[in-house]
């Protein structure tokens, strides 16, 4: 059969083109990636023979053979895999599923160097290829098909691709880089083979190549390798995370780390555990140091590898980790389950509970020392017992699970010295990995105080927030705490649409000068999850922006008295604000909080703050119809002279009304009508 013809989708052909282009100085990548494909490949297969033993034909022995045609020049890496069929090749290799690509890739700028950035977030994966190819041939042919039911797919990494039927013995899928004029030094074995263990070394079936030996060059010639026609196994092939931590050194870590995530990047901590106990499992789990594209879209996929005996079973098992540390990357292997285990067994299963149970901890523990190493710099003496990554990360002690089972956790296999020196070494020049860490997925952990009620108060431990006094997100609840003022009963804070909207807000006037700390919240995710946690380590927490502002000892008598007097006798000015409000607002009253600005919006002490309610009605959400309460510094010059204008009830009320609305504006809102708000402002000032 002919042909056919396909056009790439277009978020792929973008893709292709910035592929080749960005990531030219770093072509090596293809080959970690196309034989990560193909140990994928071979697990699926292992997985789906797991019911259905023909599958293997007469292929038992799963591994994947790397060539060299020097004479065609071109690399074939052939795996016998799954493979796929005609129209699996057309949907895997022409389409990507990843919701929110074509909001990526919109956001590539053209500019090489920051798109080779942006792209390490999304992982390029078999398009690699195309970085060292100016064409690529795939020929396939899916387990349980018939020979005749193959299909070569070919392309040059342009706008489409091709597909026609062919006949292939073998299951599984050959895929052949013909390789660009410049990237020809790749035909050396040596060269490849060096990349490949490198990249390989980790994966757990064996990878091959031609076996190569020196034969003397004849009657004066030169001599040259040449191929034995035997192959050789160049990886060790027993998968990483089986091996004893302390034959494992920090590159390798690191490389199976970039293989498993797709990332360009080394990750900023990992730890590998053997837990023993009623349920044994092994954990190798991973911080990484960048957040991916989608990291926030609903159905971003995440979770860990699950492998039963060394067994793959499933990716993305998102029930190994709660949805709050959907951003560590890693495998499990557990020994107790079963086999043909299924996302939904997995809900209800008891291990995966204690499993999960067991890598919350050593995540949030991976996290605490990465931020205690931040606090202590490392060439302080406490810093250097307490390494915090990789190895070094020191085992939490057993810790009790709900159900009564212990964790043990397997230390006897400590890093040798050399190694835990080097890991310190690393630590050193990464003394800021918490703030790098903070920074990607400080939002995303904040979830976990609406979702982890276990962990609570150690995730709390772990926030950080800029304040009046700082404005790097660095501030810990402990740091606070310490300095909070004598007399001080609350840790004040503020959320706001933006750093500088809370900064700038006319509600720290007071705080300011009194000169007491408050946090400045800016995330989105901050006042939902403010609202699981009413204190920390015993002290309340207080929102700047909700109820009445009470400072508690910090104010004092002679202040008290003088704001009730005031009250007092603003009060038929405040009825009338009241009246001539009372669409906008549920209340208006007097306060002390303000000092230079004449009004301010504040919510009720329970309600939801006017912040929130904004965000949810952007975001489609059905809000209730609060209203805020307005707040007004009675020695202000505007406020007095409304009391001076209170008989002519049109400037009275346009006074009002643009007292309002400025309030709603410092605080980051918008006018019910701007329009209405202009004019006001400008008779006003005419
Ligand atoms: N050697 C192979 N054997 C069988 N299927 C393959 C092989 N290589 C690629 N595929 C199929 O093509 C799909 C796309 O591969 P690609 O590397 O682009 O992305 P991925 O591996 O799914 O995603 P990511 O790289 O983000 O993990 C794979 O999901 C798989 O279904």
């Amino acid at each position: 059969m002919s042909p056919h013809t396909h056009a790439f989708q277009a978020e792929v052909a973008q893709l292709l083109h910035l592929v080749t282009h960005s990531l030219y100085s770093n072509p090596d990548i293809f080959a970690r990636e196309l034989i990560s494909n193909a140990s994928d490949a071979c697990d699926k297969l292992r997985f789906e023979a797991l019911n259905n033993p023909a599958l293997y034909e007469d292929q038992p022995n799963l591994e994947v053979r790397v060539s060299i045609d020097k004479a065609a020049k071109t690399i074939t890496i052939a795996d016998n895999g799954i493979g796929m069929s005609e129209q699996e090749a057309i949907d895997n290799l022409g389409t990507i599923a990843k919701s929110g690509t074509k909001d990526f890739v919109s956001k590539l700028t053209g500019d090489q160097k920051a798109d080779s950035q942006l792209i390490g977030q999304f992982g390029v994966g078999f398009y690699s290829g195309f970085i060292v190819a100016d064409k690529i041939t795939v020929e396939t042919r899916r387990a349980g098909l018939k020979p005749e039911e193959g299909v070569r797919w070919v392309s040059g990494g342009a706008g489409d691709f091709s597909t026609e039927t062919i006949t292939r013995p073998g299951r599984g899928t050959s895929i052949t880089l013909h390789l660009r004029e410049d990237k020809q030094d790749y035909l050396n074995s040596y060269k490849l083979k060096s990349i490949i263990s490198q990249y390989s070394d980790h994966i757990g079936l064996p990878i091959l190549m031609p076996k190569e030996e020196w034969k003397e060059g004849e009657e004066g010639q030169p001599g040259d390798m040449v191929q034995t026609g035997e192959w050789e196994q160049v990886n060790e092939a027993s998968a990483l995370w089986t091996r004893p931590k302390k034959d494992i050194t920090p590159e390798q870590y690191n490389n199976f780390y970039q293989t498993l995530a797709h990332d360009f990047e080394d990750p900023l901590a990992w730890s590998h555990n053997k837990v023993e106990g009623n349920t044994e499992y092994t954990q190798l789990l991973y911080i990484p140091a960048r957040a991916p594209f989608d990291l926030y879209q609903r159905d971003h996929k995440h979770g860990l590898k699950l492998y039963v005996r060394r067994v793959f079973i499933m990716d993305e098992a998102e029930s190994l980790l709660p949805q709050y540390l959907r951003f560590v990357k890693g495998v499990v292997d557990a020994s107790d389950l079963p086999l043909n285990v299924s996302r939904e067994l997995l809900q209800e299963s008891r291990d995966i509970k204690t499993i999960r149970e067991g890598n919350t901890r050593r995540v949030l523990a991976m996290l605490e020392d990465m931020a205690k190493q931040q606090a202590t710099p490392p060439d302080s003496a406490e810093g250097k017992t307490d390494v915090g990554s990789g190895e070094s990360v020191p085992a939490p002690e057993p810790v009790e699970t709900e159900d009564g089972v212990t964790d043990v956790v397997d230390k006897s296999d400590a890093a040798p010295a050399a190694e835990a020196a080097a890991a310190f070494a690393e630590q050193k020049t990464g003394a800021n990995k918490y703030a790098t860490f903070y920074a990607e997925f400080g939002a995303v952990l904040k979830e976990g105080l609406g979702e982890d009620t276990g962990n609570r108060d150690r995730i709390a431990k772990l926030l950080r927030f800029a304040s009046t006094t700082t404005d790097t997100v660095s501030v810990s609840f402990a740091d606070y705490k310490a300095r909070m003022k004598e007399g001080q009963e609350a840790i004040y804070y503020i959320t706001a649409d933006s750093l500088s909207a809370a900064k700038n807000s006319p509600q720290l006037e007071l705080f300011r000068k009194k000169g007491i700390e408050v946090l400045l919240m800016a995330d989105r995710v901050d006042e939902w999850a403010l609202s699981f946690l009413h204190e920390f380590d015993g002290t309340p927490l207080q929102s700047v922006a909700k109820g009445a502002v009470d400072l508690g000892k910090l104010q004092d008598e002679e202040e008290k008295k003088a704001a009730e007097a005031a009250q007092e006798t603003a009060k038929p000015l405040l009825e009338k604000l009241k009246e001539a409000l009372k669409a906008d607002a549920q209340d208006v009253r007097a306060t002390t909080r303000l000092v230079d600005s004449p009004a301010c919006l504040v919510s009720e002490d329970n309600g939801m703050s006017v912040q929130l309610a904004r965000m949810l009605k952007q975001a489609g959400q059905p809000v209730p119809d609060i209203k805020p309460v307005l707040e007004v510094n009675v020695d202000h010059a505007l406020i007095r002279k409304l009391a001076e204008v209170q008989d002519d009830a049109t400037r009275f009320n346009d006074l009002a009304q643009v007292l309002f609305d400025q309030a709603l504006l410092a605080e980051g809102g918008m006018p019910a009508d701007p329009a209405a708000y202009v004019r006001r402002v400008n008779a006003l000032l005419a």
